[in-house]
């Protein structure tokens, strides 16, 4: 894992490991009502459904208080606190409070039993201007006659039955609804219960996190995918990346050889032929000769050599000098090699001694090539408008050593000097090396 990943992987598990745990013990949302808050509190008693229970409502510092004359002239008597918390248009979301408590003392004759409502409105079916068309999430709890702190889970709401029933709410409304709420309320029980009930209120408090459990989690995992996603990316651009440098270095390896291979090539070539001339030398035609004799006595196709050594080129360094004789060595060489065919051998034998090599062809032909070039090297214009001439020695081989065969021929050009120079010498094969086989 590259260093980067590394860090970010252990900020994103120190982050997750601090959301986790200031969720399990902080990131409190708190909603707190008591005769303090700001909210509009009314006092709504059953008078209004025909009924006679009269209500008061007071505030006592921050306690709120009411005092409830309940008869049983109603069928269902009741008093009521109505907490107005917003317009319905701008009404509070409650669906992240996880629960509510309630630090209540009721006195009175009866169940001393109370109902929270916290109403959702929800234009598909409520009115705005009429609060008993807005939905009834309630819940029941008896509170002690001495007081105490009730928590009620959220979860324990349900939606009052008898609502539903009035407002003929469709199947789709019917669950409970916590988004939306602009107005809460604690009531009696509305049991006929008549008397005088006294319910001190200190304070009714909403408790939720500012986010969900749900909703932090689906952050969680977001922010993980997020994570793995770059780090795939990330991952990938690495590899493309090291494929691009291997690439590289692969074009560059092969550019190295292929120069390197070059280089051996001129270099093989270069001990292979003679610097002054261009020509072969003798190590150059070793293995051609070898193959070209063997090809010879397989086929039974001649293969002719003929010795060419310039005359008196001595008397050419002595009386002009070194480099004009390397000019008529580089000359002798371009003559000799323009009166041979391709598949023909010139090659630099030693100092002003060249050979040829003729495959498939006669000792006559090899003899005649001889005569002409020797014609030519005497007709043709030489530096420092020398004349020149030059012996030839000529033979083709036999079932024998090629060393016999080259002596042979270095024999016929020794007599072609002896004999007064410029002039060819054949050489046949003697007739022991016509005889036997011997290589
Ligand atoms: N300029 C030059 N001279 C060379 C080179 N290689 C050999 N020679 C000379 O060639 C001459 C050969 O002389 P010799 O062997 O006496 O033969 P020659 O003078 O040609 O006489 P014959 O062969 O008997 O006709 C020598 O003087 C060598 O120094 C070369 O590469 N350049």
């Amino acid at each position: 894992m590259p260093h980067l990943l590394r860090i970010l992987a252990l900020i994103m598990t120190a982050l997750t490991l601090a959301l986790l745990g200031w969720h399990e013990y902080g990131m409190d949302s708190t909603l707190h009502i008591d005769a303090h808050s700001t909210y509009l509190m009314e006092a709504v008693d059953d008078s209004s459904d025909g009924g006679s229970s009269k209500m008061r409502l007071l505030r006592q510092g921050k306690r709120i208080r009411i005092e409830c004359q309940l008869t049983d002239k109603y069928e269902w008597p009741f008093c009521e606190l109505g907490i107005k918390l917003a317009d319905p248009a701008h009404a509070l979301d409650f669906s992240d409070y996880d629960h509510v408590t309630v630090k209540v003392k009721y006195q009175g004759p009866g169940s001393h039993q109370l109902r929270l409502f916290v109403r959702n409105f929800d234009p598909a079916y409520a009115d705005p201007k009429r609060n008993e068309s807005w939905k009834i999430n309630e819940v029941a709890f008896s509170p002690k006659l001495e007081g105490e702190v009730v928590t009620i889970p959220l979860k324990s709401f349900s939606v009052a039955s008898w609502w539903i029933a009035n407002n003929h709410i469709p199947l789709a409304h019917i669950a409970v609804d916590m988004r939306n709420v602009p107005m809460i309320q604690l009531s009696t029980s509305g049991f006929k219960e008549p008397g005088l009930h006294v319910i001190d209120i200190d304070y009714i408090e909403f408790h939720g996190k500012w986010i969900s459990r749900e909703a932090l989690a689906l952050v969680l995992v977001a922010l993980w995918v997020s994570f793995a996603l770059f780090a795939l990316l990330l991952d990938l651009r690495q590899l493309r990346r090291k494929l691009l440098n291997s690439r590289r270095r692969e074009r560059a390896l092969e550019t190295l050889t292929s120069a390197l291979e070059l280089e051996n090539r001129k270099i093989g070539d270069m001990a292979r032929r003679d610097p002054l001339t261009g020509v072969r030398n003798r190590a150059g035609i070793l293995e051609e000769l070898f193959r070209e004799s063997e090809l010879a006595r397989s086929s039974g196709r001649p293969l002719a050599v003929v010795f060419a050594d310039i005359d008196h080129f001595k008397r050419v360094n002595d009386e002009f000098g070194h480099d004009t004789g390397d000019e008529v060595l580089k000359q002798f060489a371009l003559e000799l090699g323009s009166h041979i065919r391709n598949g023909d051998y010139l090659v630099r034998w030693g100092g002003e001694e060249f050979v040829l090599f003729f495959p498939n062809t006669p000792l006559e032909g090899a003899a005649a090539l001889a005569e002409k070039m020797r014609a030519h090297v005497e007709t043709t214009t030489w530096p420092a408008a020398l004349r020149m001439s030059c012996s030839f020695g000529v033979t083709v081989l036999g079932a024998e050593p090629v060393a016999d065969f080259i002596k042979r021929a270095d024999d016929a050009l020794y007599e072609a000097k002896r004999n007064g120079r410029n002039r060819v010498v054949s050489r046949t094969v003697p007739e022991a090396a016509q005889r036997n086989g011997k290589v």
